[in-house]
């Protein structure tokens, strides 16, 4: 029986010790949150098995230890850990979304009996909170695993055991690669992000119609500003060297478009654009969800009642399964776009015809 001790229930740690608890019925789970509710609602909904009242009981009962709490308080639990006896094998782990800081203290951990295996699983949202954890979150996401010390490997094995049922893809790294990498393809764009909607919103005061057309791009660009602003606090200053490097790199690139607007460089203009397009359109495609998305089709549709309902007729006449529902995006009385996945390539082009024959707008790409 695996005994894992999960610290902070929130939208990460709840999500992953959902996926143990629900493909691995052998598992207890002891949980423990500075959140009362949160530790009542982890109960209720069976997501822990039982609840302690003190990290060192967590630590003491268990064979694996989850830290998923905000970066800076996963620090100061690796601190404690120092402090605590344990004497037999502990397999500890955690979440954080920067790895230097983490990986500093925990190769400080004297106890041999703790092998420290820093983990980030690359998935997450803008939600935050266990009423927002989904057992499936981690599917088709990279999971980073970075071990305190060499010789680890059977304990990294269990881990990744234990983890299987997330169907995330493993992969070691080294903390700096990782907080070079993730902060360029996760942190900095949060913070473009977050100064995208301040320049909307500083705007707004002159042209207050401006937020109606803040439309689909806009919304695409901007999803991660509507993030936890004190995860992300944590996050911009455990990783401030990076952005501020980043951050300079950025200015001198912003400046040099500028000056090609401003001389109208029109060539060189279209040049970065495409060079941007071309390496964007390469990036590997997004899996997420309990099915592969190579069967989906996306379908405009007008914001009415009973527009869903038809789709659904139209290809349930045909005897066509879907297997997956999402409305992208709908924008009140105009039209937005459902995702359909089906089961197989037939189903796919099956579908897009029978759509396309009652006049539906239907594509195979988002
Ligand atoms: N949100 C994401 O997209 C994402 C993705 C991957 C990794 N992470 C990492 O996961 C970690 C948690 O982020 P989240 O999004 O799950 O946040 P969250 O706010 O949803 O959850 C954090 C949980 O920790 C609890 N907590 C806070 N202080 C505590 C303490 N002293 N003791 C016990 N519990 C405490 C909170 O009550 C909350 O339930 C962070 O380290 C973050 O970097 C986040
Ligand atoms: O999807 C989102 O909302 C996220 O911000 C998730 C995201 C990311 O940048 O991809 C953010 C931080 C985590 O450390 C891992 C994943």
């Amino acid at each position: 029986m695996s005994r894992v001790f999960i610290v902070g229930l929130g939208l990460i740690g709840a999500s992953l010790v959902k996926n143990i608890k629900f493909n691995q019925p052998n598992s207890y789970i002891y949980g423990l949150d500075l959140n009362a509710e949160t530790i009542e609602r982890a109960l209720k909904y069976n997501i822990i098995d039982e609840s302690v009242d003190s990290f060192e009981e967590g630590v003491q009962k268990a064979d694996v230890v989850i830290l998923g709490t905000p970066i800076h308080i996963t620090i100061d639990y690796i601190n404690q850990l120092q402090t605590i006896p344990v004497t037999t094998e502990k397999i500890v782990t955690d979440v954080s979304s920067v790895k230097g800081s983490i990986m500093k203290v925990a190769k400080q951990i004297e106890n041999p009996n703790i092998k420290f295996i820093g983990g980030h699983p690359m998935a997450g949202s803008h939600k935050q909170g266990i009423e927002a954890a989904k057992s499936h979150l981690f599917e088709n996401a990279y999971y980073i695993l970075i071990p305190a010390r060499d010789g680890f490997e059977s304990q990294i094995a269990i881990l990744k055991e234990l983890l299987k049922n997330t169907k995330s893809y493993f992969v070691e790294l080294t903390e700096k690669e990782h907080d070079k990498m993730t902060g360029i393809v996760s942190h900095f764009p949060h913070l473009i992000a977050s100064s995208l909607v301040h320049q909307a919103r500083n705007w707004q005061d002159e042209y207050p119609f401006l937020p109606q057309l803040a439309a689909g791009g806009f919304r695409d660009i901007t999803r991660i500003a509507s993030s936890n602003p004190d995860l992300w606090q944590d996050i911009l200053f455990q990783n401030k060297t990076e952005m501020v490097q980043f951050l300079d790199e950025w200015i001198e690139e912003m400046d040099k478009v500028k000056g090609l607007l401003e001389t109208d460089q029109r060539g060189d203009v279209r040049e970065y654009l495409d060079r941007a397009k071309i390496y964007r359109d390469g990036l590997p495609k997004k899996k997420k969800g309990a099915l592969p998305n190579f069967y989906d089709i996306y379908v405009d549709i007008f914001d009415q009642p009973g527009e869903l309902y038809k789709v659904i007729k139209r290809l349930a006449e045909y005897e066509l399964n879907i297997t997956n529902i999402q409305i992208l995006e709908i924008r009140e009385n105009m039209t937005g776009v459902l995702r359909l996945t089906m089961q197989t390539e037939e189903e796919q082009l099956a579908a897009m015809k029978v759509l396309e024959s009652h006049q539906y707008e239907v594509s195979l790409e988002e």
